[in-house]
């Protein structure tokens, strides 16, 4: 078979771990698939930018439409980040019959019904396995291992940055600033990281995998986003002391038909194994009505883990390219969606409460979770005696999230509680 031609669109922290593979694992990589993979052309955005590989000057450009318009290059490799010019580079690739691999979950999560169905017009290969979970197989999971079972619940833990926050956070009572600076400098963290942070990262990596593994369109605008930035040195400590780790968690579930997706700071039961996934390490637990529970961990982020997820996309192409049957494997949704309310979505709940310290605090507290039907699993008072004020901590059973919305509404009119501190969500 005669090279296989890939355009590359960015050099950054992603595209000079795929140059690395491509040119390292050459011999593995042509063996496989039975031609050599050759990377003809990379846009990057400036071409003076020193780089930390060696690449021909001439196979540089600043004009990704070069790439795209060349009519020797079968695959692009999209690792330059973007949505809406990026999405019309996509198309035109997709347009010119061309296969792509993207790393792009910003993308992929808004736009990828789209692209899915540009993809299956043209019968072209559309795969983003480093979109979520950098160097975990998780989508050719969902797609390929679990095709024959129903998911119930996926959690993740999908975002390295706030993972690696979160844990610097708990074990060494490092500073949220001083880790999130530590994060950007190792290439974990997106450009902004506010998208990091805030929770939407991990909302866009949500969004691919509640589709995938519940086989139906969920959009960005389903997902309840929270993020990390709320989340205190003292919290942490409360979970710890409590027998939980705080950790940012995506979490998709079903009841039969009808589904919630969420990203919140979530306190995880320590017997739990998504509880011990630390640093840039990503996991995603993953519950199939047959096969039980099952859990997938590995780097989420970085250069070489990403890329490897990226160049393995690309071996699936070209095999496809060699059988003749790209573009016939597209995970197309097909169920009608269907949201839970807030009446069908219910979890555990933990809550700080800065209170008055006086007697029968505690009794007016607990009627009003009587009130709306939230029984409670345990209540410690003052569980902290460096504090001056008098603090209540209470987890609650499972409990709905309309109920919950009434409890916390009805607390703000309390007069014997000060402030909610702190609610989080509890798993495990
Ligand atoms: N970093 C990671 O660990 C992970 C990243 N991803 C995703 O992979 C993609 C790439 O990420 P990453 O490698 O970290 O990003 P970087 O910022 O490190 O690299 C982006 C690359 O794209 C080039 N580029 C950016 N804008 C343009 C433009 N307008 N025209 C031409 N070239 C452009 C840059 O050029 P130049 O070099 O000249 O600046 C750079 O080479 C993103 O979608 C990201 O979300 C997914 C999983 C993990
Ligand atoms: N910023 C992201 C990079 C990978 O998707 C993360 O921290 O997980
Ligand atoms: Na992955």
């Amino acid at each position: 078979m005669k090279p296989v031609k890939v355009g590359l669109l960015g050099l950054g922290t992603v595209g000079t771990g795929v140059v690395r593979i491509v040119e390292g694992h050459q011999e593995d990589l042509s063996s496989q698939v039975g031609s050599p993979i050759i990377i003809e052309k990379v846009s990057v955005k400036n071409l003076e930018k020193a780089r930390s590989i060696e690449i021909e000057q001439s196979k540089l450009t600043e004009d990704p439409w070069e790439v795209i318009r060349d009519p020797e290059i079968d695959v692009i490799v999209e690792v330059m980040g973007g949505v809406e010019q990026t999405k019309k580079y996509i198309l035109e690739a997709l347009d010119r019959g061309k296969h792509i691999v993207t790393a792009n979950k910003d993308l992929m999560a808004l736009y990828g019904a789209e692209i899915m169905a540009k993809a299956l017009e043209e019968q072209c290969d559309v795969f983003y396995e480093a979109s979520v979970a950098g160097g975990i197989p998780i989508i050719r999971t969902l797609i390929e291992g679990f095709s024959s079972d129903r998911i119930v619940k996926i959690m993740g833990i999908v975002n390295g940055t706030t993972n690696y926050i979160l844990s610097k956070m708990s074990q060494e009572d490092a500073s949220y600033e001083d880790v999130l600076k530590e994060a950007q400098e190792l290439g974990y963290a997106e450009a902004d990281p506010t998208a990091d942070v805030e929770g939407l990262d991990a909302a866009r990596k949500m969004v691919i995998l509640g589709s995938l593994g519940f086989r139906t369109n969920v959009e960005l605008s389903d997902v309840d986003v929270r993020g990390i930035s709320g989340v205190s040195k003292e919290d942490i400590a409360y979970a710890k002391k409590l027998g939980y780790e705080m950790k940012l968690l995506g979490i998709a579930d079903r009841q039969d038909d009808e589904f919630s997706v969420s990203v919140q700071p979530t306190m995880v039961k320590k017997s739990h194994p998504i509880a011990a996934v630390n640093g840039v390490f990503n996991a995603v637990y993953v519950h199939g009505e047959a096969v039980g529970e099952t859990m997938f961990y590995g780097a989420g982020a970085g250069e070489m883990p990403t890329a490897t997820s990226v160049v393995a996309d690309l071996v699936a192409v070209v095999k496809n390219l060699k059988l003749g049957v790209n573009g016939l494997k597209a995970m197309v949704p097909f169920k009608q969606k269907k949201l839970k309310t807030d009446e069908q979505i219910a979890y555990k709940n933990f809550l700080l409460l800065e209170v008055d310290d006086k007697a029968g605090v505690l009794a007016q507290i607990t009627q009003v979770f009587g009130e709306y039907d939230v029984s409670l699993e345990s209540v410690v008072q003052s569980p902290n005696e460096h504090t001056p004020d008098a603090e209540i901590i209470i987890v609650t059973h499972h409990a709905t999230k309309a109920n919950m919305n009434k409890v916390l509404k009805h607390f703000e009119s309390l007069k014997v509680i000060r402030r909610i501190k702190s609610v989080y969500r509890v798993e495990g």
